[in-house]
C-alpha cells in the first residue's frame, strides 16, 4: 500500500458523467423537484390516503434516476431543515420535517440507498475496502481476536466485509433495518472506556455526506479518532500495523473534486490534523474511497478549516467539512 498521498495523482474524472446538480447544492426553498421526485412524492401522498400506487414498481425496482432523486431530494431537505433549526424558524422546521415524512423518511432513504447497492450498480462500497485488504487476508483470518470493525450508517448485515468473516464487528445506524444493525446515532455513542471497547477500522461509506452541516461533518470525523485503538497495534505483526488503526471513508465524488469549500488536498490537511495518513484512494464516477491509517495524536492547534472558497467557479457545489 503507497503511504503517500501525494505518490498517488487524482485520477481524471470526466465530469460530464456527473450531474450538473451536485450533493452539496442545495437549491432556494421550493425550487421546482426533478419529476421522478415529485413522482415519488405523489405515490407517498397516495399511500398515506391509503390507495395503493396504481403504476408504481415496487421499491425493490426503483429505476437508478429514481434512486438518485430520493436520495438527493433527501439530502437537500435535511440541509434546509438543519438551516431552519439553526435559524430558531420553527414554521419552516415543521414543514421540512412533513416534507421529509412525505417522502418516505429515513426507512425510504435507506431502501433508495440499499437499492443503489446492488450489484448492478456499482455493488456495495465495502466490497473496495476488501480489496485492498486482500494482502492482509490471511494474517487477519489467523488471528485469535479479530480485528474490531465499527460500521457506522450500516444498512445490511451480508455486505462483502460482513461476508469475509475476519472482522469482529459492530454496526449502528440511526434507525436499524436489520437484527445485528443497533440503532444509535454515532454522535452520541458513549466514548470508550477502554481499548476493550474501540475499533481497530471504523467504516463510514456514504455518511459523512449525510450529515446536513460542515460542522457537524468535521465533528464526525474527529470523533473517529476517539474510537480507534491506536495501542492495539503494537501487537499486530508488521504488516497489519501498516494498515491500522484505520478509516475507509466513502463519499460521493462531486464532494470532492466538484466542490466549491473543499477538495482533495483540503481534506487530507484536513485529516492529518486530525492523526490520519492516506493509504489508499480510489475514485470512481459516481464515488471516491479512502483507506486512511491513524498514526498521530491530533493536533488541535492547527485545526483551522472554516468555510472558505478553495475550488471557485460556476457549477461547483457548496459540499464543505468544518473543523475547528
Ligand atoms: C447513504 S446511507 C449509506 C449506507 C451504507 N453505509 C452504504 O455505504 O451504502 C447513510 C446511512 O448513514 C446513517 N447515518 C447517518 N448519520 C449517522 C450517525 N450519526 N450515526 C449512525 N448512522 C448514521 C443513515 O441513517 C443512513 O442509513
Amino acid at each position: 500500500m503507497a503511504n503517500d498521498a501525494a505518490a498517488k495523482p487524482l485520477v481524471a474524472v470526466s465530469t460530464n458523467t456527473m450531474s450538473t446538480k451536485k450533493p452539496g447544492d442545495v437549491p432556494k426553498k421550493r425550487e421546482k423537484m426533478p419529476k421522478t421526485v415529485t413522482k415519488v412524492l405523489k405515490n407517498h401522498a397516495k399511500l398515506a390516503n391509503g390507495r395503493p400506487p396504481t403504476a408504481t414498481k415496487p421499491q425493490a425496482s426503483l429505476s437508478h434516476k429514481k434512486t438518485r432523486d430520493q436520495i438527493r431530494l433527501h439530502h437537500v431537505l435535511s440541509k434546509q431543515l438543519a438551516a431552519a433549526e439553526a435559524k430558531g424558524d420553527d414554521a419552516e422546521v415543521n414543514e421540512l420535517k412533513k416534507r421529509i415524512e412525505d417522502l418516505g423518511g429515513l426507512k425510504s432513504y435507506q431502501l433508495a440507498s440499499l437499492q443503489g447497492q446492488a450489484k448492478d450498480r456499482g455493488g456495495d462500497s465495502s466490497t473496495v475496502l476488501m480489496e485492498w485488504l486482500k494482502p492482509l487476508a490471511a494474517q487477519m483470518a489467523k488471528r485469535e481476536q479479530k480485528i474490531r470493525l465499527l460500521e457506522v450508517g450500516a444498512l445490511s448485515t451480508a455486505n462483502a466485509c460482513s461476508k469475509s468473516g475476519l472482522f469482529d464487528i459492530e454496526r449502528i445506524d440511526l434507525y436499524s433495518q436489520a437484527e445485528g444493525i443497533l440503532q444509535q446515532d454515532f454522535m452520541e455513542r458513549p466514548l470508550p472506556d477502554s481499548d476493550k471497547s474501540q475499533f481497530d477500522i471504523i467504516s463510514l461509506s456514504l455518511v459523512l455526506n449525510f450529515v446536513p452541516d460542515p460542522e457537524g461533518r468535521g465533528q464526525m470525523l474527529r470523533r473517529t479518532c476517539q474510537f480507534l485503538n491506536k495501542h492495539a497495534r503494537r501487537a499486530f505483526g508488521e504488516e497489519l500495523q501498516a494498515v491500522f488503526p484505520a478509516l475507509f471513508l466513502v463519499l460521493p465524488a462531486p464532494c470532492i473534486v466538484n466542490a466549491r469549500y473543499i477538495n482533495e488536498e483540503r481534506l487530507t490537511t484536513m485529516m492529518s490534523t486530525l492523526g490520519y495518513v492516506m493509504l489508499e484512494r480510489k475514485l470512481t464516477a459516481n464515488l471516491v474511497y479512502y483507506l486512511w491509517q491513524l498514526r498521530d495524536k491530533p493536533r488541535k492547534d492547527f485545526q483551522d478549516f472554516p468555510k472558505k472558497q478553495v475550488n471557485p467557479g460556476a457549477g461547483r457545489n457548496n459540499f464543505c467539512v468544518v473543523l475547528k
